[in-house]
């Protein structure tokens, strides 16, 4: 008997809450007194399942610490944080592992992926450390959505940049995670890489039903998205649904120009 998790397709919840991820009035401050610097102010967001979700802003504008806070990986300083129907705000950090490790799965700038180890160790290992057995036949569908079937054996050094990421996103994609997060996952690939990384996480939503969001200073990738948060100072200030590069990048010009102005 299988006890996997359905993941459902396209616009279907499959019987699960259309929100993948809640944030209710997040503030999160670091420091206090006159070095106190407020990252996120009074952020509501909702991120909707199986969407591919960039976040845009200007440096310092608080992306990371708003999916860092998103993920459970930092704490909020008031404010709610949903994941489906789980408030992660609050979980002792016991929890909040555990919940990170069966329910989250990360795309990082760098690759950090084990050099000892092939393309397919590197892509199962959470789960053998978590004792839990991959899915052999969503195994080989990730792998088919990432087109690495001919480099499973291959370690990391024998892999260009693009392939070890790929490696990175189906590591991300085994556990059937219910949000992927991606901190700049292109951030270090060339363009023809990291087009490739971004068309694999657009089918991964498409084809596997995958939610994901994703932190980009970049339009391009920003334009493989359903939606677009943009952060000012802490807060989202706009949106855009189904952008493209030229849209993102005029938005982005425009974020600039009020910066000089203001
Ligand atoms: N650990 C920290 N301690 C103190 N201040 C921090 C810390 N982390 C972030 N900040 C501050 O919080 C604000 C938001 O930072 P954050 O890294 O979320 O922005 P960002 O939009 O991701 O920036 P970038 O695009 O440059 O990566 C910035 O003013 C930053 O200096």
């Amino acid at each position: 008997m299988t006890t996997a998790v359905t993941i459902p397709r396209h616009g279907d919840t499959g019987g699960r809450t259309a929100v993948a991820a809640r944030a209710r009035q997040v503030v999160k401050a670091y420091g206090a007194g006159e070095t106190r610097v407020v990252a996120l102010d009074h952020v509501d967001v909702d991120i909707v399942r199986g969407q591919f979700t960039a976040i845009m802003g200007p440096s310092g504008s608080g992306k990371s610490t708003l999916m860092h806070c998103l993920a459970g990986l930092d704490t909020v300083t008031s404010g709610q944080i949903h994941l489906a129907d789980t408030e992660i705000t609050g979980l002792k950090d016991k929890k909040l592992t555990q919940l990170r490790r069966d329910r989250i799965g990360f795309i990082f700038q760098a690759f950090n992926l084990l050099p000892t180890l092939n393309a397919l160790e590197n892509i199962t290992l959470p789960m053998d450390i978590a004792g839990r057995k991959p899915d052999a036949a969503w195994l080989r569908q990730v792998v088919e959505t990432v087109g690495l079937a001919e480099r499973l054996k291959h370690r990391p050094t024998q892999l260009s940049g693009g392939q070890q990421q790929r490696v990175a996103v189906a590591r991300a994609l085994a556990a059937r995670p219910e949000i992927i997060f991606g901190d700049e996952p292109t951030g270090n690939l060339d363009s023809r890489a990291g087009a490739e990384v971004l068309s694999f996480l657009r089918r991964s939503v498409d084809e596997l039903g995958q939610t994901i969001v994703m932190v980009t200073h970049d339009p391009v990738a920003a334009s493989y998205a359903d939606r677009v948060l943009y952060l000012a100072d802490g807060s989202i200030v706009d949106e855009m649904r189904n952008p493209t590069a030229e849209q993102v990048l005029d938005r982005m010009k425009d974020f600039d120009a009020r910066g000089r102005t203001s």
